[in-house]
């Protein structure tokens, strides 16, 4: 079986974070293992508090998982501090990890702050170089192409933009677009592709970022190369959406269990 490992935050209401990454693995057919980043008091409508690990104990996880059974693909999540994020880095590198999806996560569904501006620098500058990919929302990519994005012909820029400042491929997400939800992969060298979403009318979308790089890096793990996994993610991420989960007072989880033939 392949194996895919998820360094991010626990998100208490099981939305978002760790356990949307376990689940989106588990459902994409791949073994899933996890390096706890902080602890996050969290619903579908707030972030009442994050307790971070310290950057030993992060150290300690990877080393326990990298000299046990060695993840196939590897995804980062929320990661608050610089400090963890060299951490990461280093172990990263120390194990030649492969097939790392870095999700560059910076403000929840429900407004939080989840890194801060120092490890922005960090993460642009020590995670961004060793990414097979990175997948920034619209309002992240605006952050790191210092730049406004409103169209699709913004979209392109700031992708390439990105992708060539920062050495690495990008799939910039439109899930925070008007019309369509329609995301675009750049990749050094080749065509950017866009993988057309319709909208799907569903105000739940909390993880829904996190589902989706969890995803690419559970078809990563399979041996797929980069596009094939993001259409396969792409695939994954409308199902859970349309399966129309509404549970919460706020903008709610997504349905994993929507590809299991079970009753749901
Ligand atoms: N309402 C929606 N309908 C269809 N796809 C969506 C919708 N909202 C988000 N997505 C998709 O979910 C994935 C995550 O996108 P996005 O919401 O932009 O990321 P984030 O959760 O990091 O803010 C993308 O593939 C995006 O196109
Ligand atoms: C622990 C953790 N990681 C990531 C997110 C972002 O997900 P979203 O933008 O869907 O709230 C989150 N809310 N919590």
């Amino acid at each position: 079986m392949k194996t895919a490992l998820t360094i991010a935050g626990s998100d208490s209401g099981g939305g978002a974070g760790i356990q949307a990454d376990i689940k989106t693995m588990m459902a994409n057919g791949v073994y899933a293992m996890s390096a706890i980043t902080a602890l996050t008091a969290q619903n579908t409508t707030k972030v009442a508090d994050i307790m971070e690990v310290t950057p030993q104990f992060l150290a300690e996880q990877l080393d326990c998982i990298f000299t046990d059974i060695r993840p196939d693909a590897v995804k980062t999540g929320m990661v608050a501090s610089a400090a963890l994020i060299r951490t990461i880095a280093g172990k990263l590198t120390e194990y030649q990890a492969e097939n790392i999806v870095v999700d560059p996560v910076m403000v929840s569904t429900s407004r939080a702050r989840l890194i801060s501006e120092e490890a922005i620098e960090t993460l642009k500058e020590k995670l961004f170089p060793l990414a097979t990919v990175i997948t920034p929302n619209i309002p992240e990519a605006e952050v790191l192409a210092d730049m406004e994005i409103e169209t699709v012909q913004d979209m392109e820029k700031a992708a390439e933009v990105i992708g060539t400042r920062y050495g690495c491929s990008v799939l910039l997400k439109g899930g925070h677009q008007k019309n369509d939800a329609s995301d675009l992969l750049w990749q050094k060298d080749k065509k950017p592709v866009w993988f057309h979403g319709v909208r799907i009318d569903n105000p739940n979308t909390h993880g829904t970022g996190c589902t989706l790089s969890s995803a690419i890096a559970s078809n990563l793990a399979k041996g797929r190369d980069l596009e094939t996994s993001v259409e396969a993610a792409k695939r994954y991420i409308s199902g859970a959406l349309a399966a129309m989960l509404d549970l919460g007072a706020g903008s709610g989880p997504m349905n994993h269990g929507f590809a299991i033939k079970e009753e749901w």
